[in-house]
């Protein structure tokens, strides 16, 4: 758990670039405060999952024709510019929304390389602060150590060319003296894709086992879509438990 002097209710969000961090951290400010966690269903009532279809989401619908016109950090960009930043729920700083899910099994198409910071602030009923980081911002990463109580790592279990990267990238965050006592959550998201690997085949490359072994830190894993809401009440869930009960 967090130590002495820490910054008692940030949690890091990292990843690789495209992973699905922004979209993550914008569905979770978006479930209903009090939702019950689901068991790894869809949205529905009692989820705890936005009921709207992201689709339907104009900033999304918006980021989705600028991304098949091949510009997603332009997208990025003008979204920011016209929605601002973020009310009383959360804010964001440095970057906006404006991208889009795929729905098809496609790969992330190649991101422009982007530099900034999310804040957003969750309501647990303490307020929790993700703090994403873009997976760009890799070797800089370490910055932002000592002000956090817990980790985030999100994986792309729709793009097998990011395994081996995202588990390097996985190794270093677990080795980083600074976070060897923090609670760990590991998210496979993307798991709407048809294509997307599942949490055997992803616990396999990644040779979790002997990770978690291995590692110092509480490890908890699960399976995500940012997109369709699926796994993100048991994400607040493990937030909640892990940062957001007032001590
Ligand atoms: N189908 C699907 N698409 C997703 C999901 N999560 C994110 N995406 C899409 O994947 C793309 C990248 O998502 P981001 O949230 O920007 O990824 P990121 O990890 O924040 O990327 P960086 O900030 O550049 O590190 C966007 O087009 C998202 O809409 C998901 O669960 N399913």
């Amino acid at each position: 758990m967090a130590g002495p002097g820490r910054a008692m209710t940030t949690c890091l969000v990292l990843g690789a670039a495209g992973g699905g961090k922004s979209l993550l951290a914008r569905r979770l400010r978006h479930i209903r405060r009090g939702g019950a966690p689901g068991g790894g269903h869809r949205d529905g009532p009692g989820g705890g999952v936005p009921s709207r279809p992201l689709s339907r989401d104009r900033s999304l619908t918006r980021g989705t024709a600028e991304r098949r016109g091949g510009v997603r950090g332009a997208g990025r960009a003008a979204g920011h510019a016209a929605h601002g930043r973020q009310g009383p729920e959360g804010r964001e700083l440095g970057r906006g929304p404006g991208k889009a899910p795929g729905p098809r099994c496609t790969q992330p198409s190649r991101l422009s390389p982007q530099v900034g910071t999310n804040l957003t602030d969750l309501r647990l009923p303490r307020t929790v602060t993700l703090r994403e980081l873009g997976g760009c911002m890799g070797p800089i990463w370490h910055s932002y150590y000592g002000e956090c109580s817990a980790l985030m790592f999100v994986v792309d279990a729709a793009d097998p060319t990011q395994v081996s990267s995202s588990c390097v990238q996985l190794l270093s965050v677990l080795s980083a003296a600074p976070l060897a006592a923090l609670p760990v959550l590991i998210l496979f998201n993307k798991i709407d894709l048809p294509c997307y690997m599942s949490v055997m085949e992803m616990k396999s490359l990644f040779r979790m086992q002997d990770i978690v072994s291995c590692a110092t830190q509480p490890i908890t894993i699960l399976e995500t879509s940012a997109y369709d809401g699926t796994g993100l009440a048991e994400v607040l869930q493990w937030l909640r438990a892990t940062l957001g009960d007032p001590q």
